[in-house]
């Protein structure tokens, strides 16, 4: 097959918007992509086509995203397609650090420091020495860690810090003052320099010092991003913009994909803004796309996602999407007692789909906190159903490894994908972004959980109902939403359906 045959190929599954996406190989190129539309087809098929056509060097491609497995679905569809291995699709921060150890030779003769795998005795450590204090406990540890993340991912320094909480009324963790907190941040960067450690975030800070201010490895690096590709841009921090800006430098060969309704990381510094505002940054673009058509849900599904964005104040910024699938059953409320009667009529539900046919493996069991899943992944247990919870730190199953060696191979591989015909996923909204299921049951929808806090008009309201528009735009075939009207039988407060399903 000529170069040419190779290249129409794989056009052949994209629709006009998609191939018009795929079909645009040079200059700044931003994709709107919502729920289920194809995005990750659409960019796969782009970086095949262009080098099917010769148009780019494999070795110097690069597409970068956010989380491992998002890497690495991208590597495997890559592969499928064809695309030489030289191709590089690669989380962020594995992108940046494989960089900074090929350049650290060059700019210095100290040893690289180890990527710290716990942060918390750095932590414990800094606060000590600040406040006087003995350790901070657990949840404040966390959330001193997280206050530094979201400081370092916002690039504002230690200094600035004071100046930001003044600015914006933010309140520092741990009751600590603003300058204390400040301190804290200089404390612990001072306690892992010592230790020749590094967190996360200083894989990409210490990258874009490279490229700012090391000409000759700047040039290497900037030599390697030849044409880059972003996935789920709506996600980009301040500082992986910084990032991506010091990569191309003058190149504009940069594509970006991205969901503004699917922005459900901006407490931790992520901002649909750059995505937004991308076609002035980088103008003139060379092609703008927007693909609103879902190829993975009902009808009945997408009208309840179209329904929770209509009355967002944001929705100018949202595409309203429509499916492309024949008609399936009506989206399923229902009202229950308590959380337990909820989680027994859930499982019943399930067991009811799988007695039809349906596969364990493609139902899932959505919540918004961890500490909604122990009276879900009970009843599944009680109903001798296994499941795997899906944690942000992996997998945690029900099957134990004797039985997970009784599965054959194709049944295995799939497991440990993710998509095992057996397990039943219980997972929360953040984990299941990126995932699709049949079968899906949205669970403790009402006010305080979702939107949790139910807080007043504004940003955090507006981030819950993205948090429910992913949830819901996991559903392929069907869609069951609940709540339950109290948290057990001993009473509690009573709960009212959430805000989101009104109307
Ligand atoms: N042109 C098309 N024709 C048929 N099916 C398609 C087409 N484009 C995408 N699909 C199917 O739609 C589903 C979603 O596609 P993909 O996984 O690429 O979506 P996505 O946009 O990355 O999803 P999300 O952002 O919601 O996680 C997949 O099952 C994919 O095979």
């Amino acid at each position: 097959m000529s170069n040419q045959e190779q290249a129409e190929k794989i056009l052949e599954g994209l629709d006009p918007s998609q191939r018009r996406a795929a079909t645009a190989l040079e200059g700044p190129v931003r994709i709107i992509a919502g729920a289920g539309a194809g995005k990750t087809r659409t960019i796969t098929s782009r970086i095949a086509y262009a080098c099917a056509q010769e148009a780019w060097d494999p070795s110097r491609t690069l597409a970068v995203t956010f989380s491992v497995k998002a890497a690495g679905e991208l590597r495997s569809r890559l592969s499928a397609l064809g695309v030489p291995q030289a191709v590089k699709a690669a989380t962020f921060h594995s992108a940046a650090l494989h960089q900074l150890r090929r350049a650290w030779p060059e700019i210095t003769d100290g040893y690289f420091p180890q990527v710290a795998e716990d942060l918390r005795p750095y932590m414990s450590r800094a606060f000590q020495q600040v406040t006087a204090q003995e350790d901070p406990d657990p949840v404040q540890l966390r959330d001193l860690l997280e206050e530094v993340g979201w400081a370092k991912v916002s690039l504002i320094a230690p200094d600035d810090y004071t100046r930001v909480c003044a600015a914006s009324h933010r309140t520092p963790p741990a009751g600590l003052e603003p300058d204390q907190m400040s301190d804290v941040m200089e404390a612990f960067e001072r306690e892992k320099s010592y230790h020749a450690a590094m967190d996360f975030n200083d894989i990409l800070l210490m990258t874009c010092h490279v490229l700012e201010d090391f000409e000759e490895a700047a040039a290497i690096i900037r030599r390697s991003v030849g044409w880059l590709t972003v996935d789920e841009y709506q996600d980009v921090s301040p500082l992986q913009h910084r990032l991506l800006d010091l990569w191309l430098g003058e190149n504009r060969s940069v594509c970006v994909v991205g969901d503004p309704a699917q922005t459900i990381y901006s407490f931790a510094g992520a901002s649909s803004y750059y995505l937004l505002d991308f076609d002035h940054e980088f103008s003139p673009i060379a092609a703008d796309v927007e693909l609103g058509t879902d190829y993975r849900s009902t009808p009945q599904v997408v009208a309840c996602a179209n329904h929770i964005l209509a009355t967002s104040p944001e929705r100018s910024d949202y595409l309203r999407l429509s499916s492309q699938r024949e008609r399936g059953p009506k989206v399923n409320m229902m009202k229950y007692e308590d959380d337990e009667t909820e989680a027994a009529g859930v499982v019943r539900r399930i067991q009811y789909l799988i007695s039809r046919g349906a596969q364990a493996g493609q139902c899932a069991v959505l919540t918004r906190i961890n500490a909604q899943q122990s009276v879900i992944c009970q009843a599944l247990k009680q109903a001798g159903i296994h499941y795997r919870v899906r944690t942000d730190s992996g997998w945690q199953r029900s099957i134990t490894a004797a039985q997970l060696a009784q599965l054959d191979d194709a049944e295995l591989l799939e497991t440990l994908r993710g998509q095992g015909p057996g397990l039943v996923t219980v997972s929360t909204i953040h984990a299941s972004k990126g995932l699709e299921f049949d079968h899906v049951f949205l669970v403790g929808c009402s006010e305080g959980l979702m939107p949790f806090g139910s807080p007043a008009a504004g940003p955090l309201l507006e981030e819950e109902r993205r948090l429910m528009y992913v949830a819901v735009t996991r559903a392929a075939d069907s869609l069951h939403i609940s709540f339950a009207e109290r948290k057990n039988q001993a009473g509690g407060p009573r709960r009212s359906p959430s805000r989101f399903l009104q109307g």
